[in-house]
């Protein structure tokens, strides 16, 4: 009933006062004065970041989740007791004698002291012991002291139960599958022993065996995702002149001179671009040493594979180290995976291709189609209090991300929010140019965008820390792809919220994401596990329901009042000269301004 008044009043009005403490708190949360928390407050077999003892710990009320019991008596049946670090074992002589592994073959459930707190499975050949601190670092393998320094400045100061693992993995020279929930560190577990290895950079380097030209590639499917591990590596780097390109047209340009090639420590890409210039000839990867896959299973899907198998092929280095990463890694592609690794380590944080349970997930049954739109605004505007059902959503609180499943929903949402004067509302999709793609991500950033309407491109890797929640308008396509998305949201050891909204036709399915919601503790209404569970056929028509190309607009009447006002806003900035074209036809205007957000 709300929501039909709502919408036949031709628009909602944003409550401000009410946002404006949480926008000014997720601007904290970005300058890294978010709330402390006790780490108590987790249970510590979930608690990611334990060792980052500097970032604050979800908030949320996980305690009350359901815990994976069987998972906690397995990791304490098989973890064992790390040594204290004053008795250190010089590394070579731990591996063969050490306690703390046993094994060195088959499965070995290892961790690091104190860690008995959080499963870590790691199979393979003699592996190596995991780091207690990054101090570690220097004792173990005597890591300059401006990596460490570089590492506090970004508040690095513990390592990550993937970084304690697999950073020593890497420094040991194995090829390495890893798998570890979103926002726990994968890219640093790689970049930073990847640039130690690399001891300096390749235009200083005298003593050491360099070669010529680049010596390690990384590959991430998508161009934000290169960029934002391309800033990542810049944090490491900084204070030596290390060469790190990321790769882009005119990057590409620039390396087809041999010259420049040459002098080139670490390229970052998307295969695509990468093929395109090793088809030209415009590069070599004959000196490559390190191959990283980030967001391995999508690397590894039918869109990448035959690219990414082009790009393994280019580099022959003899004493290339291959290593794969991902949040989700199901078992056809961790069999390819395997299949490019020598001898190689898997290590799983947590439970496989199952969320963070710091993220309070709940799935919101709207009936159809036309029903979620009206939901979603009544959602986004509402200022009543939330239900106590442990099942319902919590009260949203901006930045958060809105999926849909295709570019034109995303468009169509998009300019539906900003329709009912929803504030500061932004559309990320494929189809934007690199600009304006750059600039919606600079604006998130910043604080300046508080809802962003986006398709995949943005599901895998994107690291925000403050986004508070996420929010899937149409159900994605797999399991995998749910982790993604909502693992946009309670990174680095923050919480955050998860939405689905359901209709009858996606009805089939949600025994699948029930079992991911009861798996990483989130509540689960009774009804919906004694769901029948859809077959393996059924399973991969997932989100694939038949949608229109445009989200519904619920209210004619109210829309017709919308368009009108948009459109004398747009026209009086038009006016003042303060207007900029998008390319599908709407305007971004700073929202502030918008006279509309102040009514
Ligand atoms: N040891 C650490 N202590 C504190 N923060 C850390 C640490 N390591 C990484 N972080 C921060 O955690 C955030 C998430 O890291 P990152 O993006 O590498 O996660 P991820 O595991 O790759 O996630 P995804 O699976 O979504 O790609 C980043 O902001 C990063 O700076």
């Amino acid at each position: 009933m709300e929501t039909f008044q709502l919408l036949s009043r031709g628009g909602v009005k944003f409550n401000k006062n009410r946002f404006a403490s949480d926008a000014s708190s997720s601007n904290d949360i970005d300058r890294g004065k978010s709330r402390e928390l006790s780490s108590s407050q987790l249970p510590p077999e979930l608690d990611f970041f334990r060792y980052a003892k500097n970032t604050s710990l979800p908030s949320n009320d996980t305690s009350k989740r359901k815990l994976d019991t069987q998972t906690q008596n397995e990791t304490d049946e098989k973890s064992i007791d790390g040594k204290d670090s004053e008795t250190f074992i010089p590394m070579k002589k731990r591996r063969k004698n050490s306690p703390e592994i046993s094994g060195d073959e088959g499965e070995t459930s290892s961790d690091v002291k104190k860690s008995k707190k959080q499963r870590v499975t790691s199979k393979g050949n003699n592996i190596p012991i995991p780091l207690e601190s990054f101090e570690e670092l220097t004792t173990r393998y005597d890591f300059p002291s401006r990596m460490l320094q570089n590492m506090g400045k970004n508040g690095w100061i513990e390592p990550t139960g993937i970084q304690a693992h697999g950073i020593p993995m890497i420094l040991e020279s194995r090829d390495l599958a890893a798998i570890s929930p979103t926002g726990t560190g994968k890219t640093l577990t790689y970049l930073l022993p990847i640039i130690f290895k690399l001891h300096a950079p390749i235009s200083q380097s005298i003593d050491h065996d360099v070669g010529k030209g680049v010596r390690a590639l990384i590959l991430a499917p998508t161009r934000e995702l290169a960029h934002q591990i391309y800033n990542e590596s810049l944090k490491i780097c900084e204070g030596r002149k290390w060469r790190v390109v990321l790769y882009s047209k005119a990057s590409a340009a620039t390396l087809a001179d041999k010259g420049v090639r040459d002098k080139t420590d670490i390229l970052i890409s998307t295969p695509l671009r990468l093929v395109a210039s090793l088809k030209e000839k415009k590069i070599d990867l004959d000196n490559v040493r390190h191959l990283v896959l980030d967001e391995a299973d999508r690397m590894l899907d039918t869109e990448f594979l035959s690219q990414v198998n082009e790009i393994v092929a280019s580099c022959p280095h003899g004493s290339l180290q291959t290593s794969v990463f991902s949040a989700t890694l199901p078992g056809s592609a961790e069999q390819v995976a395997m299949k490019m690794l020598k001898d190689p380590i898997r290590v799983i944080v947590g439970l496989k291709d199952t969320p963070l349970p710091s993220i309070r997930q709940s799935l919101v049954y709207v009936a159809d189609e036309t029903s979620k739109l009206p939901s979603l605004i009544s959602y986004l505007t509402s200022t009543s209090v939330p239900s106590t059902d442990p099942a319902a959503p919590p009260s949203w609180a901006p930045p958060i991300l809105i999926f849909t499943s295709t570019q034109s929903r995303a468009t169509s949402l998009y300019t539906n929010l900003m329709l009912y004067n929803l504030p500061n509302v932004d559309v990320l999709h494929a189809s934007l140019s690199n600009a304006q793609r750059m600039d919606v991500i600079r604006r998130m950033r910043e604080g300046k965008c508080w809802i962003l309407v986006c398709t995949k491109v943005m599901a895998r890797g994107m690291d925000f820390k403050g986004i508070r929640g996420v929010i899937n308008y149409d159900i994605p396509n797999n399991v995998q792809s749910y982790v993604h998305r909502i693992g946009r949201t309670g990174r680095a050891g923050r919480d955050g919220f998860a939405i689905t909204y359901w209709t009858d036709e996606d009805g089939p399915y949600m025994k699948t994401l029930a079992n991911v919601l009861l798996q990483s503790g989130s509540h689960v209404p009774e009804w919906m596990l004694k769901l029948p569970k859809p077959s393996q056929l059924k399973r991969r028509q997932m989100g694939r329901a038949k949608r229109g190309d445009e989200v519904t607009a619920a209210s004619r009447i109210g829309k017709m009042d919308s368009v009108k006002k948009r459109d004398m806003i747009l026209a009086s900035k038009r006016r003042k000269g303060n207007v900029a074209e998008k390319k599908d036809g709407s305007c971004s205007i700073d929202e502030m301004e918008w006279s509309g957000f102040n009514t």
